[in-house]
């Protein structure tokens, strides 16, 4: 009997089992979660009244390979109908603002809105992209450069910071002066080596996705144009229906309440300690934050231990508001803030607008979530000393109504600081990802690194990694 055991419970953790269950390289796969919940930052909070909050992610982009493959995923658990999704028409996927200089500013959507200036850029963007096409190439044995330096080198320092700077806190909820362009934006750093001009390199880099084999969400979502989407019951419902599948299957055990607090590789494979007790394993699946790995690795592992502990993470705060009536506004996905505007208050989400599917069915009501804090943590640590939820929750008030002018009351407030959220793909990340892979292939240790903290922090990239990785440990192709 040969047992796998998967540290962790998020989609990560889940889609891992789900993908070696299909096989029978193990007899045995044991999914240990520590806290009494599964899904990890998937949270869907449902309210008395049966609205919708989402306390992490909120929606899926159906792009790319990755993509694809959530839509595969999402089509084999039977939730075909359960799909909410954005279309490419409305105005949660096309619209996007930018807080800055005191005012909302409408990104640009439409070709001939590149010709004119529009605040907060001060120049017309189709400039920046002309000095994209001049700009001085660097070598592709360039060490690694910032997202920021990058963009003021092919675009212009002002694309960069208001365009840039609240895009990476709209992803990474981090700043792009740390960030890393060549891992956390791959596709920008190719098509610089590949084209003279980025934007171009990207234009013919654009592949069609095909599907393996017949996914009728996947032609549902090319028909209908899709931009994102969700489920009826929240984004959480996928790692969820994930669970009870996975239930299922006799030879998966997942075990909630279950710690692992020691994890030590030796001759027969490793060796766990869950709550206290031994567990014997084959192979593991970490599923969990790399610096977290490290801090329950044996000292022996000490070389592996050094690398996970470089990978940096931010905490963010949600302040999600539900208000028990219909506030009129601009239509869209949200605003972003530069950081150099508010670094505390990363952007809001205007939730009735992308899923309107979500608002508490019985009356008109409006929901908006808050992000707050990512890399700029400590500076809100100082705004709100006591960062108790009540007072994170009135000062994420306050931003909604200095940014929006909402003056109304909430009928629901739902808070959440979230510790080391967002690992952050600093400069060099890339390096700590080739020592990592070096030393589990050099030491053969039966060790699967999935998660957020390596390649890519959505959940496409989540699932898709982990699909990957399990394909790799069974040595053949999981469809
Ligand atoms: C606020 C926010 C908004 C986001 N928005 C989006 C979005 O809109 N779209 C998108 O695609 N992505 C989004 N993301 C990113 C995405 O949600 C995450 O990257 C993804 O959910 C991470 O999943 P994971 O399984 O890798 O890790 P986690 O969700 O962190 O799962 C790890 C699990 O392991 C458990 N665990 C930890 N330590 C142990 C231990 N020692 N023993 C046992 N169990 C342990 C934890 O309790 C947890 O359940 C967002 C993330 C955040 C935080
Ligand atoms: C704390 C602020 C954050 C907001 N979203 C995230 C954080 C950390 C996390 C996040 N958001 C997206 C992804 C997936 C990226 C992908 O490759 O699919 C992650 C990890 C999606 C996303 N959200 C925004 C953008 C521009 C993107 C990228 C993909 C897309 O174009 O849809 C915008 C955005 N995010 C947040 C706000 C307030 C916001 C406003 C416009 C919050």
């Amino acid at each position: 009997m040969s047992t796998a055991v998967v540290i962790g419970g998020g989609i990560s953790g889940l889609s891992s089992a789900y993908y070696l269950q299909k096989t029978s390289h193990f007899s045995k796969i044991l999914v240990l979660e520590s806290s009494n919940r599964l899904g990890g930052w998937m949270k869907t909070v449902t309210t008395p009244q049966s609205a919708k909050l989402e306390m992490g992610p909120r929606s899926v982009r159906p792009v790319g390979l990755a993509g694809l493959n959530t839509l595969l995923l999402s089509e084999e658990l039977g939730l075909s109908d359960e799909v909410v999704p954005v279309l490419r028409s409305s105005p949660a996927a096309s619209d996007r603002y930018i807080y800055a200089n005191g005012k909302m500013n409408a990104l640009p959507k439409k070709p001939l809105s590149l010709l004119t200036k529009k605040p907060p850029f001060s120049r017309p963007l189709f400039r920046y992209f002309l000095n994209d096409y001049v700009a001085r190439k660097r070598p592709g044995d360039a060490p690694d450069e910032s997202a920021y330096d990058f963009f003021s080198r092919r675009f212009d320092e002002d694309f960069a910071k208001y365009a840039l700077d609240p895009l990476c806190r709209g992803i990474f909820a981090g700043d792009c002066r740390q960030l890393s362009l060549k891992s956390c934006f791959p596709m920008l750093h190719d098509a610089e080596l590949r084209s003279r001009s980025v934007i171009i390199g990207m234009l013919k880099n654009r592949t069609k996705v095909k599907p393996i084999r017949k996914c009728q969400l996947f032609e549902r979502k090319q028909a209908e144009k899709w931009a994102s989407f969700s489920f009826r019951n929240g984004l959480q419902q996928l790692p969820y229906t994930l669970s009870e599948v996975l239930k299922q299957n006799p030879n998966v055990e997942i075990s909630k309440h279950s710690s692992c607090s020691d994890l030590e590789f030796n001759d027969d494979g490793a060796k766990l300690t869950v709550n206290g007790e031994s567990v014997q394993a084959d192979h593991v699946v970490s599923s969990i934050y790399s610096a977290d790995l490290a801090s329950i690795l044996a000292d022996k592992h000490e070389d592996l231990r050094s690398f996970l502990k470089n990978i940096p993470a931010v905490d963010t705060v949600v302040a999600c508001f539900e208000f028990d009536e219909e506030i009129k506004m601009r239509p869209g996905f949200g605003h972003l803030t530069p950081s150099f505007v508010n670094s505390c208050v990363l952007g809001v989400i205007y939730d009735s607008c992308t899923f309107p599917e979500h608002d508490r069915p019985d009356k008109k009501s409006t929901r908006f979530t808050v992000m707050m804090g990512g890399s700029w943590f400590d500076d809100l640590k100082k705004a709100v000393p006591s960062m108790s939820n009540k007072d994170l929750g009135h000062f994420a008030l306050d931003a909604l109504k200095t940014q929006l002018g909402i003056t109304a009351k909430p009928s629901n407030v739902c808070v959440e600081h979230l510790p080391n959220c967002i690992p952050q793909y600093v400069l060099g990340h890339d390096n700590v990802l080739k020592n990592l892979s070096s030393i589990i292939e050099k030491q053969k240790l039966p060790l699967s690194l999935v998660g957020s903290s390596y390649k890519g922090p959505s959940v496409n990239d989540c699932i898709n990694n982990a699909r990957l990785e399990m394909e790799r440990v069974v040595g053949k192709p999981l469809q």
